[in-house]
């Protein structure tokens, strides 16, 4: 290499030997320096250079100094290079960046520090140029790097403000592009078979690289399974730094050369265990993803994996959310819209919350109730229990309870409820207040205690019933067992209490029925119960007295009291009762059995002619069984055949003929070995279940004699007498049907059916239907025993009877009581009025007949003209029948 020749002059050669070694040294170390030392003159033309710039511009020092400045930097152009020149003339010194192109033609950066200096006259420059490709190539890394983390810092700033995926994706490739450098980025998910990656956003120049590919990831042809494909089979980064040489691009290698793509990698986004999508960048160099990049690339894909979980529990907590909304949504309007009172309370015992229903119900607006303490109103008697059960769950004892509990009302009024309450607990258990339902019973308890007070009280005298009376029976006889008193059960039953119903209407029944219940429970102490035990009875309890005079006294009051006239809907009602008492402990000692005794002991009250006080003895007693043991007589006496009909013969004493018979039932009793009369019997048979079978007995006999004489050609007619019971039997008709079919030879009236007049009466339409219907079968009706009953005159003219039967206790006296006498003449009259037959019973004399006779009833019956006698005396008695009244058999 030439070296710069130096000039000098020097006298000391030792000097001039220091000299030069120094200059020696100066030149090693220019030769040596790191940088380049050009000297150039204003023209650009290079005079000197060192070593180094040979070394790094591959020239030799005689080829350089023949060079100029343009020759090796390209940057300075001879333009260039003369403005270059005036600035440094202004500054000096000047420091640039450019390049340099090295012999073999490769362009490095280079950093050039240019001084200015003049010598003897001449401009030069002394160029300091140092190698910077290094230093350029880190910064271009460095760069790469602040770009991606651009990138990824733009992601996450998009993460933050995205909600979906959708969105998210498309910006993810934009960013990688824009912000990391990347020629192309896509992302592709995988088909719905999951046998393919459909490629779904994508970004940058080349896109239509994709068009028509999708990557296959259940091939087994290795070559087909690309970085795309394992990466997503995998769940692994795969860069590809250098696409044409790396054999897993093979397929694509064609395609990408069109596009340019020198390096690409693909990222699996995993969300939980799943990837769910595939990443993928391309850049237009190679070894575009060294190490830090590809830390930031996997960060970024983390991000993104991460952005997907924070969306789908975005998504999720939205929809929580939502759902909680809802549901809160929804208990509000059950809060708000609840027919049952709601509310919460805290542990100071203030309502906090309360529902419409609830305010409602207390007769308080919300701001009033909240304002309160439950305390304030419940109800005084239930405050204790609230109290001690608040307590427990304030305590922790507790956790919920429930109970009847009563509030006063605002205003005053007081409401039955039944109140569950629950105990709302802060973590550390400390109560933070109670949820508390409260349903209204007021009505429920209301209707209740109407039923309890139905079960247990008569609905129209509102007096205990029966089922009551057996309870307070059953306690008093407990409480007699501790104590020395009585109890006395008395039976009280209206005496002809059916006729006023008959006559006044049932609601008018009713109104008497009620009067009496009251005036016996007025006569009574508190102490004692007065019962309706059913239809016109009732029953009184009456305890503590101390002997029977005393009750004696009482139920004289009653007696009394029932008694005296009522005054009912402008009516004045008279009625009496006839009373049987039974006292306890003389009587035994069951409830029951008193009843019935008192019941007995009332039966033969009645039977001994009403409006009576009878006491239980052992004779009433006596009397009852003897009643049941007649009964079961009776009815052996029929299958026995030991009951046979009597005929009474009934006369028309004007014409003097027999115009028909009445049967008469009789009882040989085998056992007592006489004949038993029905004045014995008969009262023990009514009311009884035998009374209507031994009446349908009589019929059929009636019947069968009927038909016997009619053989016989004795044209006769025949009554029987039917008991109101069996009159009132639904199977009356039918029954009357079914028999008279049997004689269908019989004429019309040949069977005549003799009903008492207050059979008839009750209900009066009914029973006309009933007549109407037998009268069809050919049957005639007559009222038995007119007079003694009390059948207002409109019913009498209704009723289809042909024959009025004057009752006997009025003929047999009517000689000479004028009371008598007035009374026949009054229904004799009456039976013309209506134009109705009239038959007197109980005709014993002639004189009777006479009288009868006189006063313009022709038909008669009785002693006077025959007894009652069997059939078969039947035919000769008519025989020898010759009229009545006859002169001679007067007696
Ligand atoms: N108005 C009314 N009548 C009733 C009621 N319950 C039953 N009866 C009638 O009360 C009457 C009671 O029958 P009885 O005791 O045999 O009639 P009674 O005329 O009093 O006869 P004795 O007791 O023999 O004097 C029947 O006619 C029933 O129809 C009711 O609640 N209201």
């Amino acid at each position: 290499m030439s070296k710069v020749q130096l000039y000098c002059s020097s006298r000391d050669i030792s000097e001039r030997r220091q000299f030069e070694a120094t200059l020696r040294f100066k030149q090693f170390g220019i030769d040596h320096a790191a940088e380049q030392m050009l000297w150039i003159d204003r023209q650009g033309r290079i005079l000197d250079v060192n070593e180094s710039a040979c070394r790094q511009l591959g020239y030799s020092y005689s080829e350089l100094v023949q060079m100029s400045v343009g020759d090796s930097d390209p940057f300075f152009t001879p333009d260039q290079w003369g403005r270059l020149w005036e600035k440094l003339k202004v500054h000096g010194t000047m420091s640039l960046e450019s390049s340099q192109r090295h012999r073999n033609g490769s362009i490095y950066p280079t950093e050039v520090l240019a001084n200015y200096f003049e010598y003897e006259g001449v401009e030069y420059n002394c160029m300091l140029v140092r190698d910077i490709s290094r230093r350029k190539a880190y910064e271009q890394r460095i760069q790469r790097l602040t770009d991606l983390y651009h990138a990824l810092s733009e992601i996450n700033q998009a993460i933050v403000r995205m909600e979906t995926k959708d969105k998210l994706f498309p910006l993810v490739c934009k960013l990688a592009v824009e912000f990391a450098g990347f020629e192309m980025a896509w992302i592709g998910v995988p088909s719905e078979q999951r046998d393919a990656i459909i490629p779904e956003v994508f970004y940058g120049t080349g896109t239509d690289y994709l068009t028509g590919l999708s990557f296959p990831l259940m091939t087994t042809d290795a070559e087909q399974l690309g970085p795309i494909a394992l990466s997503f089979r995998e769940a692994r980064n795969i860069f590809v730094n250098d696409f044409m040489s790396d054999p897993l691009t093979t397929p694509w290698k064609a395609r990408a050369q069109m596009y340019g793509w020198r390096s690409g990698a693909t990222f699996p986004i995993i969300q939980g265990d799943t990837v769910v999508a595939v990443m993928a960048v391309y850049a237009v160099t190679t070894d575009a993803f060294h190490e830090e990049a590809v830390t930031v690339l996997d960060e970024m894909v983390r991000d993104i994996a991460f952005a997907l979980d924070t969306f789908d529990r975005e998504l999720a907590r939205k929809k929580a959310e939502q759902s909680l909304y809802e549901r809160e949504q929804h208990f509000r309007a059950y809060f708000e819209r609840s027919m049952v009172g709601m509310a919460t309370t805290a542990s100071d015992r203030r309502w906090i919350e309360v529902n419409p229903a609830l305010c409602e119900m207390l007769g308080y607006s919300n701001a009033e109730l909240t304002g309160m303490s439950w305390e304030d109103i419940t109800h005084t008697e239930d405050l204790a229990l609230n109290r001690q059960l608040f307590e427990r769950v304030v305590s922790g004892k507790l956790d919920e309870y429930e109970f009847d509990k009563r509030f006063f009302k605002k205003n005053g009024d007081i409401i039955y409820t039944h109140v569950a309450a629950r105990a709302v607990r802060n973590p550390s258990g400390m109560l933070d207040y109670l949820v508390v339902l409260v349903d209204d019973l007021t009505l429920l308890r209301k209707q209740q205690m109407e039923l309890e007070h139905r079960v247990y009280y008569d609905t129209l005298t509102n007096l205990p019933n029966r089922a009551l009376l057996t309870d307070r029976l059953e306690h008093a006889l407990a409480q007699l067992k501790r104590s020395n008193g009585l109890v006395a059960v008395c039976f009280i039953d209206l005496d002809g209490f059916k006729q006023v119903n008959d006559t006044y209407g049932h609601a008018l029944g009713d109104h008497l029925l009620v009067a009496v219940g009251k005036r016996i429970h007025d006569a009574c102490r508190t102490t004692d119960t007065v019962a309706r035990f059913g239809g016109d009875e009732f029953v009184v309890i009456i305890e503590g007295n101390s002997d029977q005079s005393e009750c004696l006294f009482l139920l004289q009051r009653i007696q009394e009291t029932i008694g005296q006239p009522f005054q009912i809907e402008g009516h004045w009602l008279k009625i009496s009762a006839s009373i049987g008492v039974t006292l306890c402990p003389d009587d035994v000692s069951d409830g029951e059995v008193l009843l019935r005794h008192a019941d007995q002991a009332m039966y033969l009250a009645k039977q001994s002619g009403r409006d009576r006080i009878y006491f239980f003895d052992a004779q009433s007693e006596h009397l009852m069984r003897h009643r049941t043991h007649t009964l079961e007589r009776l009815e052996q006496a029929l299958a026995l055949g030991e009951l046979q009909l009597y005929y009474q013969p009934k006369v028309d004493m004007l014409q003097g003929r027999v115009i028909g018979l009445e049967a008469l039932i009789r009882w040989h009793d085998s056992m007592q070995g006489r004949l038993v009369l029905p004045g014995e019997f008969i009262p023990l048979v009514e009311g009884s279940h035998f009374e209507i079978v031994l009446s349908e007995w009589v019929v059929r006999q009636a019947l069968c004699q009927l038909s016997e004489w009619h053989r016989m050609g004795l044209d006769l007619s025949l009554s029987v007498n039917i008991p109101a019971p069996h009159l009132r039997s639904p199977g009356f008709v039918d029954f009357i049907r079914l028999e008279m079919a049997v004689y269908p030879q019989l004429p019309p009236r040949a069977l005549e059916l003799e009903i008492l007049e207050t059979a008839a009466l009750g209900d009066l339409d009914a029973v006309i239907q009933k007549m109407m219907h037998c009268m069809d079968f050919g049957v005639s009706f007559s009222i038995d025993d007119f007079g003694t009953g009390y059948a207002s005159l409109s019913y009498l003219r209704r009723l289809p009877a042909s024959i009025i039967k004057i009752d006997q206790v009025f003929i047999r006296d009517m000689l000479h009581d004028p009371e008598d006498l007035s009374i026949v003449q009054g229904v004799i009259g009456l039976a013309l009025a209506f134009h109705k037959a009239v038959l007197a019973e109980g005709v014993e004399t002639i004189a009777h007949g006479r009288k009868l006779l006189d006063m313009g009833c022709s038909l008669a019956q009785g002693f006077g003209i025959a007894r009652p006698m069997p059939a078969a005396e039947v035919p000769g008695w008519i025989r020898n029948f010759k009229g009545f009244p006859e002169e001679s058999s007067q007696q």
